[in-house]
């Protein structure tokens, strides 16, 4: 029986010693381990703020003062003292204990949203919040030095330094790295900070001296402060928090948490908006993490916890974007590769090592690497932006008016689109074939394996007039499906008997298309199956084959809420063809967390639901029911 199944609230952490507090740390550690091991997970992130969040919930009072996660990758120890540590098997499990902040866990949980970089934002607004109802309660926000790279966290540092009522704590938690080390002027002045040694040698020097002159006292401890102030101001370089007029403490080892309480106690003492720069390394206490070379176990798939080995994995699509983005490269030297601080996790690794001066990276900022992409546009070269499809959602008026209004020759590479599961709602790239419908000019394509993915990159890096992006799914992509038919630039994928049934696969549903339309043969209906490759803008040839077909389905892995299918629907119906129309897609919910395959089946995107789904459609239509209109828009 360790001390974590004491824990029942993170108050009990104020009754430990420090000896306990050690152990209490090391056990969270093991717990951690063990079971990211199996279950999957942030191991290196959370390794890294074991101490800094003992610490938080020893000198704040949570649920009362409120903790914010950015990202919220980082919060498993945070879950760990709140009285969930008997769930903690269940970790990113169906059913089980989500990855990330949950309010339905939890009241000690506010954010949930896995999108970089919002903390400071939802911080600012709660400690006003809590100014204006005249409640004495503090807000702290952890947010480390990758989502400082975001735009939303400078917007809101903005409004937080003239907040000067809030009792607002931000803990920086700098490890130096996103994945791989973070880029940029922020992290050079976090650096600078972190690293001037003449700061941290004068400062203890100071203290050893006070120390030693008994009676000292805390009018010392202030002068010294002050001093430290003055150090400062005269030693290290100007802090940029402090030139927006935060007030910060710092930089503190963020694995000593007695350091990080005394921090966070000055800190708390201010009463206003104020920095906590905490010095961590992310990884911390596990060997494998801290040598792991690409990203120090961010997160890390199943692992043997003796050696950190992980269990080889097959090729991912990510692989393929991988290896076509390399050779496009060796073709077109105007081909140059963006990433947001996820150069590995996107494959844009290996055009980096082979291109290094036509590869940015350029931090957790998305919007950012859109616009800079028209630019680079307008400049005369050709950028692949490459992304997971959730985070195209923030950088979307960038498509649209930085690179579509100016006709801008953009490829977005989207990754991890559709239903990825494992790390949430926030996470499911169910949302860019909707928003993208509306973007004039843009032209999607949604490969159906690797051989298309690789003919579509191709073919989108030849468009230098208009933005143009493939999405693909999570995973590894299935064998190659081969056409049997061309229809206009569509690949017609079976076709058998009379034309009864038009089976519209769209990208990774294309193989599942071919499954449904198997089934259908076996029970006597005639089938289409036809994968469009392009799906915007439109391919006639698909309006001509609607026409000549009694149903229209469509089946695609994203939100079925002005995704292609609408799209497709509302063409029809413009060219005055009424056939009736069956619309399959993600229902335009927030799906909790679960595999893959597991939300595929229970909403419905299975060969079989989907085939019995349209043989039921089709004895509705011979019996002159109208339900299969249900679909079809005004
Ligand atoms: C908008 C957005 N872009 C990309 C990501 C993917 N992502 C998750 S964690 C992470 C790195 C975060 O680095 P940092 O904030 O320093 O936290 P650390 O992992 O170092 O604790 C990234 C890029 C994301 N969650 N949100
Ligand atoms: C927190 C975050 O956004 C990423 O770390 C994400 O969890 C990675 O997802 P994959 O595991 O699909 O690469
Ligand atoms: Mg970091």
């Amino acid at each position: 029986m360790g001390t974590l199944d004491s824990i029942t609230s993170p108050r009990a952490l104020r009754d430990l010693g420090d000896a306990q507090l050690e152990a209490l740390a090391a056990e969270i550690r093991d717990l951690m381990i063990r079971t990211v091991a199996t279950n999957t997970g942030h191991l290196g992130p959370n390794l890294g703020v074991v101490e800094l969040t003992l610490a938080i919930h020893r000198v704040f009072d949570s649920p009362t003062d409120r903790i914010v996660f950015d990202t919220g990758h980082q919060s498993y120890v945070h879950k760990l003292v709140t009285g969930r540590a008997g769930d903690f098997g269940t970790l990113r499990r169906e059913g089980g204990m989500s990855g990330y902040p949950s309010q339905a866990e939890s009241d000690h949980d506010i954010v949930e949203n896995s999108h970089a970089s919002t903390a400071l934002s939802y911080a600012d607004g709660l400690a006003k919040a809590y100014t204006i109802r005249g409640e004495n309660r503090h807000v702290v926000a952890v947010i480390g030095d990758g989502a400082l790279t975001g735009g939303m966290a400078w917007e809101a540092l903005n409004n937080i330094a003239i907040a000067k009522k809030s009792r607002l704590v931000i803990v920086v938690n700098d490890n130096g790295r996103s994945y791989t080390p973070t880029i940029g002027g922020l992290a050079t002045a976090l650096t600078a900070l972190r690293t001037s040694p003449r700061y941290e040698n004068v400062l203890d020097l100071v203290k050893r001296r006070l120390n030693a002159v008994p009676g000292v006292g805390p009018a010392a401890y202030d002068a010294l402060h002050a001093m430290k102030k003055g150090v400062k101001d005269a030693l290290a370089p100007q802090g940029l928090f402090e030139d927006l007029g935060l007030k910060y403490v710092g930089p503190v080892d963020g694995h000593d948490r007695a350091a990080m309480e005394q921090a966070l106690s000055q800190a708390k003492k201010f009463n206003g908006p104020v920095i906590v720069h905490a010095i961590t390394r992310k990884g911390y206490g596990y060997d494998p993490a801290e040598r792991h070379e690409a990203d120090q176990f961010h997160a890390p798939g199943p692992f043997d916890v003796q050696t950190g080995a992980e269990k080889p994995k097959g090729r991912i699509w990510t692989d393929y974007f991988s290896d076509a983005i390399v050779e496009v490269g060796e073709r077109r030297p105007d081909v140059v590769g963006i990433t947001a601080a996820m150069m590995h996790p996107v494959g844009l690794d290996a055009f980096q090592a082979r291109f290094p001066e036509r590869t940015f990276d350029v931090g957790i900022a998305e919007q950012h690497a859109a616009t800079s992409a028209a630019g680079l546009a307008l400049g005369g070269l050709h950028p692949v932006v490459a992304l997971y499809g959730t985070f195209l959602n923030r950088a979307f008026d960038q498509v649209l008016m930085d690179v579509a209004l100016h006709k801008c020759g953009v490829t977005f590479a989207l990754d991890r689109s559709g239903v990825t599961g494992d790390d949430g709602a926030s996470h499911n790239g169910m949302w860019d074939m909707s928003i993208l419908q509306v973007v004039p000019g843009l032209r999607l394509a949604a490969p159906r394996d690797a051989t298309r993915l690789r003919e579509l990159l191709d073919e989108a890096v030849d468009v230098d007039d208009a933005p143009t992006v493939l999405r693909y799914p999570k995973g590894p992509p299935p064998e190659d499906i081969p056409a049997v038919g061309k229809a206009g630039g569509t690949d017609v994928l079976l076709r058998n008997g009379p034309r009864d049934v038009l089976v519209v696969g769209i990208g990774s549903m294309a193989g599942t298309a071919v499954e449904v339309g198997e089934r259908l043969v076996a029970q006597g209906i005639g089938v289409t199956v036809i994968d469009p490759r392009w799906v915007m803008p439109v391919d006639p040839a698909i309006v001509d084959l609607a026409r000549e077909h009694r149903l229209v389905v469509s089946i695609e892995d994203s939100g079925r809420v002005g995704g292609v299918g609408s799209r497709l629907l509302q063409t029809l119906n413009d060219a005055g063809v009424r056939t009736p129309f069956r619309l399959h897609g993600i229902p335009q919910e927030f799906l909790d967390h679960a595999k893959r395959n597991a939300i595929l089946e229970r909403i419905g995107l299975t060969p079989q639901a989907l085939a019995l789904g349209i043989v039921e459609d089709m004895s509705a239509l011979a019996e002159g029911r109208a339900t299969v209109d249900a679909d079809r828009l005004g």
